[in-house]
């Protein structure tokens, strides 16, 4: 008999779902090659499902990078990605659209709602958006959603008659709702006061423990960072740490030494 090598992730020998998100050596380089900046160096990292992943690092240091070419929404340079098991490198644009529609959700800083939707018609665009008809389970999921964030009568409201809370919530349903194998929340509470902050914290805490979400949050906060399971440290372009059951205050200082070390 042939063995073939498997040409996609590695395969795990334990019970763990196979992660969501699997990175292989990544890069990715944005520039004149004579002069290249490199936003991502050989990153290896897996992202898993019932997990919630904080990603930090000093300014410059490829956060955001990272979410977008996790998302599709640029390209790798170097390395590979699977998505679900699907090498995302290898689809064309229409296969990546699908497949990001399918296994990812997004949470923004703004909480992009779109402001001419009701809450409940942002809450279902993603569906309406997928062609298909909203089946009645998926119903009974967004109004278990809904009623849980608190928001059953705010949902024939206007982005602009909520309360930032509110809408972050409406933000939260709608990343929720499709079950994606990942959400990618960047700075989920930066447009938030500290209070209402820690009330979306423990609902994307709830999320991942009650419903087995994964969770990956750009954050610059280190009591937002607190909520997570795990910590990934960015500097420049590299991940140079992984921490958990880490407190603010042993955050901060983390962040604080990889500041120093770049000055
Ligand atoms: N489209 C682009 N063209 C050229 N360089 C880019 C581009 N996007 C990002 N970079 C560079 O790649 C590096 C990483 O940027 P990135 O935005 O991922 O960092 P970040 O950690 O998210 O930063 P911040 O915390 O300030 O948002 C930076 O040096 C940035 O200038």
């Amino acid at each position: 008999m042939m063995i073939h090598a498997h040409p996609g992730p590695p395969i795990r020998h334990t019970q763990r779902p196979a992660p969501a998100v699997v990175l292989r050596n990544v890069s990715r380089t944005y520039g004149d090659p004579a002069n290249p900046v490199h936003a991502l160096r050989d990153v290896s990292v897996d992202l898993h499902r019932q997990e919630f992943t904080a990603i930090m690092g000093p300014s410059g240091s490829g956060k955001s990078t990272l979410m977008n070419v996790i998302a599709g929404l640029d390209e790798i340079t170097g390395g590979q990605i699977w998505l679900a098991g699907d090498p995302i490198g290898t689809l064309d644009d229409t296969a990546r659209t699908l497949v990001r529609r399918k296994h990812i959700g997004f949470i923004f800083q703004s909480f992009n709602l779109i402001p001419t939707l009701t809450a409940e018609e942002n809450i279902t665009l993603p569906f309406v958006l997928s062609g298909g008809p909203i089946t009645p389970e998926q119903r009974a999921w967004i109004a278990h959603l809904v009623g849980v964030l608190g928001l059953r009568d705010r949902l024939d409201h206007l982005p602009a008659e909520l309360s930032g809370g509110q809408q972050q919530r409406v933000a939260i349903v709608r990343a929720l709702a499709s079950r994606p194998s990942i959400i990618l929340a960047d700075e989920p509470t930066g447009a938030l006061d500290t209070r209402t902050a820690r009330e979306v914290l423990a609902l994307l805490t709830t999320a991942v423990r009650e419903y087995g979400q994964g969770i990956a949050m750009v954050t610059h906060d280190p009591l937002a960072a607190s909520y997570a399971d795990r910590i990934l440290m960015l500097a420049d372009g590299r991940i140079v740490g992984e921490h958990r059951g880490l407190d603010p205050r042993q955050i901060s200082e983390i962040i604080i030494g990889l500041q120093e070390a770049r000055q």
